[in-house]
């Protein structure tokens, strides 16, 4: 496997090079394709070895998120004969999917490197929760990729555009796709974000059939689903790997462990982004710093009251941003440039439309 169908870019060669002039070592570059505990498994132009991380590296590296993970680009000593290869360097990123560790205020935990796009999947059974959407998103906006919602499981749904209309009005501006990897109705709308070198993540619930649409992505039986797994008393967590697949397409997909829940992790463009009507409302506050709870000529509480804002949307808005008070701190500075030139635009245009919208109402 070529390293251009890895998603090889002249950034990443550049960057390769710096390290090598850095060196008195031998090093190749590659990709992190399978991580499974501490365990990473690296695809070069040649082969795919299996890693381990160099003592410097691990004693140097200022935080949990620093370390390689998988979809990363590493610098990679090949070893002598058949042993491990030593993983010397991680190179730059360009996105970060970070998770807050549970019961930790401070570490990080870094889900996949290097995405375009992030696929938010929820299931259509009992799986479905907005809140959880909202923070899935928020966690998204954050990584530097662009998210979009995959709704799953459609082949069990009577109204599949009603359910994607509610979630568009949960989610202002983010794609929505629907699917069903069963029948494979709608897989393809979801391959055109997957264009040959580019990589996509599935993030959901154990349980919303992330792994059986790889399979179907693949043409191939390569993952375990709950369905033929025999002990299915647990009925969670089928995958317990992360694993970065190249598709006959051209993309390239990361499936992960099942979440159970999105913590918050990051900065506050991603909280503004996955309540972009909110922030649009708030353009038309009297007062540009005003925090929406008593303030005179308040145009978020007025929503609220008017019934055009769910009350329980700006709770949700309220309690990330409290969260996030808390947990602000500075990311890696080429996600945080990459992420600002993404991202302002769309802050932009959320601002205008709130602009427009007050003058076409008075
Ligand atoms: N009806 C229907 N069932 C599906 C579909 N996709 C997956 N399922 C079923 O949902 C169950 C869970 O699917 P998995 O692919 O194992 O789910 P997962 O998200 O990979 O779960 P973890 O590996 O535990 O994270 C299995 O019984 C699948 O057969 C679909 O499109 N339609
Ligand atoms: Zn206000």
């Amino acid at each position: 496997m070529s390293l251009d169908s890895l998603g090889w870019t002249p950034a990443l060669a550049l960057a390769f090079s710096d390290v090598l002039s850095q060196s008195s070592l031998s090093l190749v570059p590659g990709r992190v394709v399978r991580q499974a505990r501490g365990l990473l498994s690296v695809q070069t132009a040649g082969r795919v070895l299996l890693a381990r991380t160099a003592g410097r590296l691990l004693h140097h590296a200022p935080g949990a998120e620093a370390l390689p993970a998988i979809g990363d680009w590493v610098a990679l000593q090949l070893p002598a004969g058949e042993g491990e290869a030593l993983l010397h360097a991680v190179l730059p990123r360009h996105s970060a999917l970070v998770r807050r560790e549970a019961g930790s205020e401070r570490d990080g935990q870094l889900l996949a490197a290097n995405l375009d796009v992030v696929f938010l999947v929820a299931g259509q059974d009992d799986d479905f929760n907005p809140r959880r959407l909202e923070r899935a998103l928020t966690l998204a906006w954050n990584s530097g990729a662009a998210p979009v919602v995959v709704l799953s499981k459609t082949d069990l749904l009577d109204d599949v555009e009603g359910r994607v209309q509610e979630v568009e009005a949960l989610a202002p501006g983010v794609p929505v796709l629907a699917l069903s990897a069963h029948t494979g109705d709608g897989v393809d709308a979801l391959l055109a974000w997957l264009p040959a070198g580019k990589t996509g993540a599935l993030l959901g619930s154990s349980g919303v059939g992330k792994s059986t649409l790889v399979n179907r992505l693949l043409g191939e039986e390569r993952l375990a689903t709950q369905a033929v797994r025999e002990d299915d008393s647990r009925g969670r967590h089928t995958t317990t790997h992360r694993e970065l697949f190249a598709l006959p397409s051209g993309g390239l997909l990361i499936d992960g462990p099942g979440m159970r829940e999105f913590g918050m992790w990051g900065e506050e463009e991603g909280v503004e982004n996955a309540f972009a009507d909110i922030l649009a409302l708030a353009a038309g506050c009297r007062f540009a710093d005003c925090e929406h709870r008593s303030e005179p000529g308040c145009a978020v509480r007025a929503a609220v009251e008017e019934g055009a804002l769910e009350a329980a949307r700006l709770g949700s808005y309220e309690k990330l941003r409290r969260e996030q008070a808390h947990h602000l701190r500075q990311t890696d500075p080429l996600v945080r440039k990459e992420y600002r030139r993404h991202m302002g635009s769309l802050i932009k245009s959320a601002r205008e439309w709130g602009k427009t919208k007050r003058r076409g109402d008075s």
